[in-house]
């Protein structure tokens, strides 16, 4: 387990060039599948989950080739469906959340799907029930033995249908769609995620020849082909990391350049940031937070403590909250962090306490942050990171602090930053990576 020590309390400068998309990245990756033809995807970000996954796509016979730093070919001719039983793909398998999102495409084409219960952040319950109700909607018979923790689903001919989702699950939505796109007839799913990286796979399976409409909005009618093409796809950049640099900048008094943000496909996640006070210009398709000695969070018009809460796309996605309220600490105001979607990402804020941020944690989903306005700088501290968001939010505060902190376990971090260390000491930070 590695461990960053950081120095902090100096002010960066520079320009940061966002990552692809770790979830965006994570769905296209297991849509090779769906072809045995050659896929290039492009900005392929290089992070712990990504490259697991396609080490495991590469345990099951799917040729990959390495274009240039960022760009790969897939060619998934080759399957080898009982690598699906080996003791290391249980192993392998479990070791990410993206990896739930290969039974969708194997099911498709090759008639069943296994994989292990998955892994990603423990930041909460989270369930698979959508992708398996699904699956059984098209048709699939479903099997769970919770003694040795396997999903399988098996079916001959998948067959189209009218779907509810029971919630708008993203991973959920990208496995039934895969799964879709080659089932007998038309699917229509109702209540579906529709968040950009959902929107992205839509597009890349229509380019393949898929025949997809309702993209971007919760009802997508799908009318399934008997096969699909080779096709080239380029990942958008990735809006959690921009919405992470956005908090950065605000928290460490910097003036940062965020460069080809893809503005449009960002949503409220730049207007939620405007109400905590912070400002954001949009030069071409840069943003740039200009250097702010202070900023103050909104109130709503009735003069009520403004709440940041997450809610399925559009609404303000989950995976930032943990940087809305870091950010909070160094704002003048209150403001009321609500994460609604999962019920144990907000305890880190122990830490934040420590640090000397004032903020009650009121239960498992809500805490309140009253700002200190910048008067007091947070302490330096060692910490561990819990997950991968948490981690970057412990992360900001640290490189906003007086002195030296350490945070251990920032594999949690990686698996989601691309050399963070690096690209933040490019632009004036201090962290030094210690491979224990
Ligand atoms: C690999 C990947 O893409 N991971 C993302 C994906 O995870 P993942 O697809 O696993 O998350 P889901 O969308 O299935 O659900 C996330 C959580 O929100 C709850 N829920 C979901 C929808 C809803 O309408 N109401 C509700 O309460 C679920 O019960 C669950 O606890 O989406 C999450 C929600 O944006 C993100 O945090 C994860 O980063
Ligand atoms: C929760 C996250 O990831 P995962 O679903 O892969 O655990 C995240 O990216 O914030």
């Amino acid at each position: 387990m590695s461990t960053f020590e950081i120095i902090g309390g100096q002010p960066l400068k520079g320009e940061l060039t966002p990552q692809g998309a770790k979830n965006e990245a994570l769905q296209i990756l297991c849509a090779t599948l769906l072809t045995e033809e050659k896929v290039t995807i492009h900005n392929i970000p290089n992070i712990l989950d990504v490259n697991k996954l396609i080490e495991l796509l590469s345990n099951l016979g799917v040729s990959v080739s390495q274009e240039s730093k960022n760009s790969y070919t897939f060619e998934a001719k080759d399957i080898q469906l009982e690598y699906l039983n080996s003791a290391e793909f249980a192993r392998k398998g479990s070791s990410l959340r993206g990896s739930i999102m290969i039974i969708g495409p194997l099911l498709a084409r090759f008639g069943k799907g296994y994989i292990p219960r998955p892994g990603g952040d423990k930041i909460g319950r989270r369930r698979l029930d959508t992708h398996f109700i699904g699956f059984e909607k098209l048709g699939a018979k479903f099997h769970f033995n919770p003694g040795e923790n396997f999903y399988r689903v098996e079916a001959d001919q998948l067959k189209g249908a009218y779907m509810l989702l029971d919630e708008a699950s993203v991973t959920g939505t990208a496995n039934i769609i895969m799964a879709a796109v080659l089932a007998q007839g038309t699917t229509t799913i109702y209540n579906a995620a529709c968040e950009p990286y959902i929107q992205q796979l839509c597009r890349m399976l229509i380019r393949m020849g898929a025949k997809i409409s309702g993209i971007g909005s919760n009802l997508l009618e799908i009318k399934g082909v008997s096969s699909l093409t080779g096709c080239e796809h380029r990942i958008l950049p990735d809006m959690i990391e921009i919405g992470s640099f956005i908090g950065l900048a605000a928290m460490t008094r910097s003036e940062i350049t965020i460069k080809d943000v893809a503005f449009k496909e960002l949503g409220m996640i730049p207007d939620a940031f405007r109400r905590l006070g912070i400002k954001i210009e949009l030069h071409g398709d840069d943003i740039f937070i200009p250097k702010q000695d202070k900023y103050q969070i909104e109130t709503f018009i009735d003069g009520s403590i403004l709440t940041i809460a997450d809610a399925p796309w559009p609404g303000l996605t989950p995976d930032l909250l943990s940087v809305f309220l870091v950010v909070a600490t160094q704002a003048k105001g209150s403001v009321l962090i609500h994460q609604k979607m999962f019920e144990s990402r907000l305890f880190f804020t122990d830490k934040l306490i420590d640090m000397g941020a004032q903020i009650i944690l009121c239960d498992p989903h809500r805490a309140t942050v009253i700002g200190l306005n910048q008067e007091q700088r947070l302490r330096a501290t060692t910490m561990v990171s819990p997950d991968i968001r948490a981690g970057v939010a412990l992360l900001i505060a640290a490189l906003s602090a007086d002195g030296t902190s350490t945070i251990h376990n920032i594999d949690q971090i990686d698996r989601g930053y691309e050399n963070i260390d690096l690209r933040l000491n490019a632009i004036g930070a201090n962290i030094k990576r210690i491979n224990l």
